[in-house]
């Protein structure tokens, strides 16, 4: 007997072109939280797609507690003990809590006379994950995305999970919400089941993880490294093969700012329920960051500014001029740009190349008398692709075969390229690796140096005090503080967020 859960030995897994896992080993233990490192497109993904039945690998050997296994498809996997809880959450908006939970169990079958049981039963899972306070009857779709995640593992302990997979659980959470993600699972470890966590944050792998396996380029390069003992700089040499630079690119400083001229201007701007009396402008050159918790109003505020949503009250003026209310086509040919949250919702065109995704907010540029210059569409597409290290480098590959992560690099190449006066970026490095995310930020301060002013949206608050000049504090709808982001620190931010007093 080995004291491993699971062992995963020589795993080979090819697509066409590539071979996204080359020989992959992992190994873990019951009760630890072991954490899955690699660059986007490192095969992180593809490997927790063979584990948990959704891919057939083409080669290696899978044990769980020391007997061979075939995970032919997820049942068999789920079956086991092995639950996966991906990014893009598999619930159904429609139904309840309950039946999410009991969805595809023999026990939802029996009907409705068993619906008591069903809240009951999942009443106590909630419980065990320290969430009672969510109600089981509820819709799903009327919850918050961090309700919706123990959703999601409350179904996987109604399967009796040994192990649970969870894909970058913390992209999509705010501040506050990742230390309740990482009680629930000092919890489920403490109870013995085991966790595979995979982030591209690497601060939090200390703080969450026992043990680190990287991959690279479908290798695995380290594994079972003790967490508390492997410093950031160990974890990003071995992911990358170099040393990354960590710090922010510089920015010009207040004196060269403040002789540059106001694009941006907001005035009062509201929605009802969302945001009120919101007023801020953006100079050439300029990097403005938004900072402020989930619910804070950041990603609605960006969306009225430019012309998808409607403002109840206030403009917005760009160049001095009004921009029509509630109309993306007077922000678009004003000049200002918009790259949002969501990768999915961005019109990315999965079957066309990668270097027709990128360019296409730049289109214009590329057409001469209505023919589209292929040429020097590509050879654009081709310098930012190589700049953020975009894998398959090859952009005449369908966007479709990238990961996740690239997939987003892309989408952020393409705004770098559309030549914008404005540009407004929501959460543009979320599931970026830490190489890329250095790239983004450079590309970004290369933008604003270039005379283009730049609102940015982030999570992470050392991203949005380190890249940006100046920032806004957001609490419910309110700016509370406005400041010189040299002026303000972590900590001031962060009270702010609860306080929101302190302005
Ligand atoms: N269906 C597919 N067809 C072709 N290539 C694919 C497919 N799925 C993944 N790949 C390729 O396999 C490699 C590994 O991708 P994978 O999604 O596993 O990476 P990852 O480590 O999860 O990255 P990220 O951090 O960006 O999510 C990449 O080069 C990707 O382009």
């Amino acid at each position: 007997m080995s004291d491993a859960l699971l062992r995963m030995s020589d795993i080979v897994k090819t697509f066409p072109g590539v071979r996204a896992l080359d020989g992959v080993d992992l190994e873990v233990r019951p009760g630890e939280v072991h954490c899955l490192l690699g660059q986007n497109g490192a095969g992180k993904s593809t490997l927790i797609k063979v584990l948990s039945g959704a891919q057939q690998p083409d080669g290696g050997t899978i044990e769980w507690n020391d007997s061979e296994v075939a995970l032919r498809t997820p049942a068999t996997a789920m079956k086991l003990g092995i639950a996966t809880i991906y990014q893009e959450l598999d619930l159904v908006d429609g139904l309840s809590v309950a039946e999410n939970v009991f969805l595809g169990h023999e026990r939802s079958t029996a009907g409705f006379s068993r619906r008591a049981e069903m809240l009951r039963a999942t009443r106590e899972l909630l419980e065990r994950l320290g969430h009672g306070d969510i109600d089981p009857a509820r819709t799903v779709g009327e919850l918050p995305v961090a309700s919706k995640q123990l959703v999601s593992m409350a179904r996987a302990l109604s399967h009796d999970a040994r192990l649970i997979v969870m894909d970058e659980p913390s992209a999509v959470l705010a501040h506050d919400e990742i230390s309740g993600l990482f009680r629930v699972i000092e919890g489920l470890t403490a109870a013995g089941i085991a966790v595979i966590y995979i982030s591209h944050r690497l601060e939090e792998i200390r703080e969450v993880g026992d043990r680190i396996t990287v991959l690279k380029d479908g290798h695995t390069v380290d594994r079972g490294l003790p967490a508390a003992r492997t410093s950031t700089e160990r974890v990003v040499s071995l992911m990358t093969g170099r040393d990354v630079q960590s710090a922010f690119p510089e920015r010009r400083g207040e004196e060269a700012r403040s002789g540059s001229r106001e694009l941006l201007r907001v005035e009062r701007l509201s929605r009802r329920g969302e945001f009120t009396d919101v007023s801020f402008t953006v100079h050439s050159g300029e990097i403005l960051g938004m900072a402020g918790l989930v619910g804070a109003g950041r990603s609605e505020i960006l969306q009225t500014v430019y012309g998808a949503r409607k403002p109840d009250s206030g403009r917005v003026l760009l160049d001095g001029r009004r921009l029509r209310p509630g109309s993306v086509r007077s922000a678009v040919r004003a000049g200002m740009g918009f790259a949002p949250e969501e990768r999915k919702s961005q019109a990315l065109v999965p079957y066309e190349s990668i270097a027709r995704n990128v360019s296409l907010a730049a289109l214009g540029r590329y057409a001469r008398l209505g023919w589209v210059d292929r040429g020097s569409e590509r050879a654009a597409a081709e310098e930012v692709t190589r700049s953020l290290r975009l894998r398959p480098s090859d952009t005449e590959q369908p966007i479709r075969v990238l990961s996740g992560g690239n997939q987003q690099k892309a989408i952020v190449a393409r705004w770098l390229l559309a030549d914008c006066g404005v540009l407004l970026l929501d959460e543009p490095t979320r599931g970026v690796d830490v190489g890329a995310k250095s790239e983004i930020h450079a590309l970004v301060r290369e933008l604003a140096d270039s005379g283009v002013g730049v609102i940015l949206v982030s999570s992470e608050l050392p991203e949005v005090l380190g890249l940006s000049d100046r920032v806004l504090v957001l609490r419910e709808g309110r700016v509370v503080r406005e400041a010189a982001s040299e002026a303000i620190d972590e900590h001031e931010v962060l009270d702010l967020f609860i306080e929101g007093s302190a302005a």
